[in-house]
């Protein structure tokens, strides 16, 4: 399974195209939507998400509510687009009219300066409309279908906000997952902690107050893996490996950490290996989960839990110094909208696009053709793992 997106922040629409889903599986808009509404909410947007309201118009690959097995289209109209219709149409412009439409200041942080000297655009608008993410509520409705296909195969994925600017909510174990999704969908910073989450909204009023922007530092946890997804035997089968860059490549991500993370490297190995045991009803586990779900790019059948690291926005009310393409003039980023923080929703990306990846992985080792025999080779598998 695979999936491309195209589209620019403000152009038309956002289109997203997943290909490799089996025929058979139950699909409709509304798990899509249920996905993109979710991601546009979450304390500390700009106006932009005012504007829009994302709805996805599935137009290939779905009939009747079942996949087909043929590549999944699906469309996500950009409600800005009415306000940016000459600005953003395909049709060539008048060129001294677009000249002093130009964006010529690049702002620290983002990607207007590295994209321009790239792809040679002197225009850089031509960069931020598609290194925004806005992206990712193309990426959100490519993981939603992948979402549903765990739902389906009973693994169940939730991701939530661990941390925001240096306020940490507290592991919260005696959790269901039931009660993981319920939290993190009540809470408008997606935090499970509530002791915290005021502190957190705090937090963010009070950057948006200076005209800075806050990061944080989202988490997901997958439940109902089977052990031995994934394999160790190549570098590009390894599923840890695989979730960690889904998890980059999200738009202001600068890293990924599994189970205890980079704490593993500050403890001896008696503190971080988790101990094998065994029972007749359960097969093998671990006594612990300090290596988050994965040993040699595999699953080890322990929930996986995965966080990711996400720099302030670089948009930013307070000016930073940057220097004019055109004129080399310094002058201060100064700007019109922006979020001044998006953990809250990058943790919904975060979220889908694991799921992606799970899912993908999932379709290489079991048959992939029918959703059915998927689902009987996997009940299959897990009894086969139980009994080992
Ligand atoms: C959900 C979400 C919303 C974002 N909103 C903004 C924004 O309003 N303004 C901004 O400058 N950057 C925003 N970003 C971050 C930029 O898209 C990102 O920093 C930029 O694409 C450069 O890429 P890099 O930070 O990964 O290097 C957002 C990121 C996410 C995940
Ligand atoms: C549009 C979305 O996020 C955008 C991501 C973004 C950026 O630079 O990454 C900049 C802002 O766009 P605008 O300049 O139009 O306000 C955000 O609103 C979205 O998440 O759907």
């Amino acid at each position: 399974m695979r999936y491309l997106t195209a589209g620019e922040s403000h152009g038309k629409q956002l289109t997203t195209i997943v290909e490799g889903v089996p025929a058979g599986m139950p699909l409709t808009s509304a798990n899509i939507n249920a996905s993109l509404l979710r991601r546009q909410k979450g304390h500390g947007r700009g106006k932009r998400m005012q504007i829009e309201k994302d709805l996805v118009d599935i137009c290939g690959g779905v009939r009747h509510g079942y996949t087909l097995g043929s590549p999944i289209a699906m469309v996500v109209k950009n409600d800005d687009f009415k306000h940016w219709e000459d600005i953003m149409g395909e049709d060539p412009v008048d060129v001294d009219k677009e000249i002093r439409r130009t964006v010529s200041r690049p702002r620290p942080g983002h990607a207007d300066l590295n994209g321009a000297i790239k792809y040679g655009h002197r225009d850089m608008r031509n960069i931020l409309e598609r290194s925004s993410a806005r992206e990712t509520a193309a990426r959100v409705a490519a993981g939603a279908v992948a979402k549903t296909m765990l739902n389906h195969l009973g693994i169940n994925i939730v991701g939530f906000v661990h941390e925001i600017a240096g306020i940490t909510a507290q592991d919260k174990p005696e959790l269901s997952m039931e009660e993981k999704i319920e939290q993190s969908e009540a809470s408008s910073v997606r935090c499970l902690d509530k002791t915290v989450e005021q502190q957190m909204k705090d937090a963010i009023d009070q950057a948006k107050k200076d005209g800075d922007s806050i990061g944080g530092i989202c988490e997901v946890h997958v439940e109902g893996m089977p052990a031995g997804i994934g394999s160790y035997v190549h570098y590009d089968r390894k599923l840890d490996a695989r979730i960690a860059f889904a998890v980059q490549s999200i738009n202001a991500f600068k890293g990924v950490e599994f189970g205890i993370g980079f704490e593993a490297s500050r403890r001896p190995g008696s503190k971080v290996h988790d101990e094998i045991i065994w029972s007749e009803e359960e097969g093998f586990k671990r006594r612990t989960n300090n290596l988050g779900g994965f040993e040699g790019g595999m699953t080890s059948g322990m929930p996986i839990v995965v966080k990711g690291v996400m720099k302030p926005i670089p948009t930013l009310y307070k000016p930073l110094q940057s220097v004019d393409i055109e004129t080399k003039e310094v002058f201060n980023a100064s700007i019109e909208r922006s979020d001044s923080c998006a953990v809250p929703a990058a943790a919904v990306v975060m979220e889908h696009v694991v799921a992606f990846e799970i899912a993908r992985a999932i379709l290489e080792q079991f048959p992939n053709d029918q959703f059915e025999k998927l689902q009987v080779a996997i009940d299959q598998y897990r009894e086969e793992v139980r009994c080992f």
